[in-house]
């Protein structure tokens, strides 16, 4: 494992999350046993434990799965048609377990957890990661406990964890309080394992997006990927999925990333902007999009790196341009998705009138979680509603409307 920071190595361990020496970002660097192979690859079954060769050794220990990764790549036929685009897709992670990609991380760094005796997972959340962490920490048969924004957490969200039986912390504060409550909790007592994306194990499971994604497209990388970017851990690891597969020879090119964050919660777009190096940091991040309304990124550096080193670009969109692209989602492809995954889309749409991304190029967005984490959301999408008296009115309006 390397710090990304300072640069300093160390033997892989499950325990170490971050620099001992700086506290900088890990990451790390799997050498597979025996090469990998799209051959090797097909033979087995799909989901994220597919890709074994390029995943930490997790040897005699069983994965702990409830069945992530493999999900759809979904041809966005009409949106495409709208904007020009022949070969517009949608990567839906919103088909994974608990309803988001944050499954594909969770599946391999509890596994590790569990095998270096973790006893408490714990995690700050907007949400998702807690409800992820929540179900495979039970799952694992380990204590989980969630620190989410007071009144601010999806009901979707805070519904999984309470299912899911995790303990809930709900801090009076953002959610980059939850996460500096967390890391100040971990620093304090040993039995903690902390989940968020810093934990560079997770971002080992969110970088097969990358390996379907070539694969789905029959072993050609895309043009472009667009993520919402709101803690930029996946972002990160979707890039190192794409420069893996080309370090070992399985693409011969590299796709080029678009990070896109939500206007209010946009400290990385406003300093790539500025054409700086690090963030402009948001103290009171704000944003319908609730799974990206982050102002301190704690991936930044890694993010950063995966910009530039793909010649891509971040880029920020309005919560009016993110509901409307909810909207159009599900109204024009039935794809429901959270705002924030709609952010994607949203940032397509602009790159495209910028003139960034041009319609003759092979482009994968990013849904990042399920329309169903946010009912609320869902809900304030107006949909044409009608009240009926009774079983006349409502055959006379139902007749009235099929020839609407
Ligand atoms: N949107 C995230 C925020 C935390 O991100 P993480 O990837 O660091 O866990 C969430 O769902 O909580």
């Amino acid at each position: 494992m390397q710090c990304v920071a300072c640069g300093a190595r160390y033997p892989p361990h499950p325990r170490l999350v971050r620099c001992p020496r700086c506290g900088g970002l890990l990451d790390v660097k799997v050498e597979p046993a025996r090469p990998p192979s799209w051959r090797l690859w097909e033979q087995r079954r799909p989901g994220v434990w597919r890709y074994r060769e390029l995943l930490p050794a997790v040897s005699g220990v069983k994965p702990v799965s409830i069945g992530e990764g493999a999900t759809p790549l979904v041809e966005l036929e009409n949106i495409g048609r709208m904007l020009g685009f022949r070969r517009l897709y949608a990567k839906n992670e919103g088909q994974n377990p608990t309803g988001s990609f944050k499954d594909r991380g969770m599946t391999v760094a509890v596994t590790l957890a569990k095998a270096a005796g973790a006893r408490a997972l714990v995690v700050a959340s907007t949400g998702n990661t807690a409800a992820s962490v929540s179900a495979y920490g039970a799952r694992a048969g380990l204590r989980r406990i969630v620190v989410v924004p007071r009144g601010k957490t999806a009901l979707g969200k805070l519904a999984q964890s309470v299912l899911y039986g995790a303990d809930i912390v709900e801090i009076e504060g953002s959610f980059d309080d939850a996460l500096r409550a967390v890391m100040e909790a971990v620093g304090r007592d040993a039995r903690l394992y902390p989940l968020n994306s810093f934990n560079p194990w997770r971002l080992e499971g969110q970088k097969t997006l990358a390996y379907e994604v070539v694969e789905a497209l029959g072993g050609e990388p895309p043009d472009w990927v667009v993520v919402p970017v709101g803690n930029a851990g996946n972002i990160s690891a979707i890039w190192k999925g794409f420069r893996e597969l080309h370090r070992h020879g399985l693409i011969d090119r590299l796709p080029r990333m678009a990070g896109v964050q939500a206007e209010g919660a946009a400290p990385l777009a406003r300093a790539w902007r500025k054409g700086l190096n690090e963030p402009l940091f948001v103290d009171k991040p704000e944003t319908r999009a609730t799974a990206i309304r982050i102002g301190h990124p704690v991936n930044w550096p890694k993010a950063m790196r995966a910009v530039r080193e793909s010649n891509g670009v971040f880029t920020m969109v309005s919560d009016r341009e993110i509901l409307r692209a909810q909207a159009m989602l599900a109204r024009l492809e039935g794809v429901a998705v959270e705002p924030a995954s709609a952010a994607s889309l949203a940032g397509l749409i602009k790159l495209v009138e910028e003139g960034v991304i041009s319609s003759d190029e092979t482009v994968v967005i990013v849904l990042t979680g399920h329309g169903l984490k946010d009912p609320q959301a869902m809900l304030e999408a107006g949909a044409r509603r009608y009240v009926a008296a009774g079983v006349e009115d409502a055959v006379k309006l139902v007749t009235s409307l099929a020839g609407g």
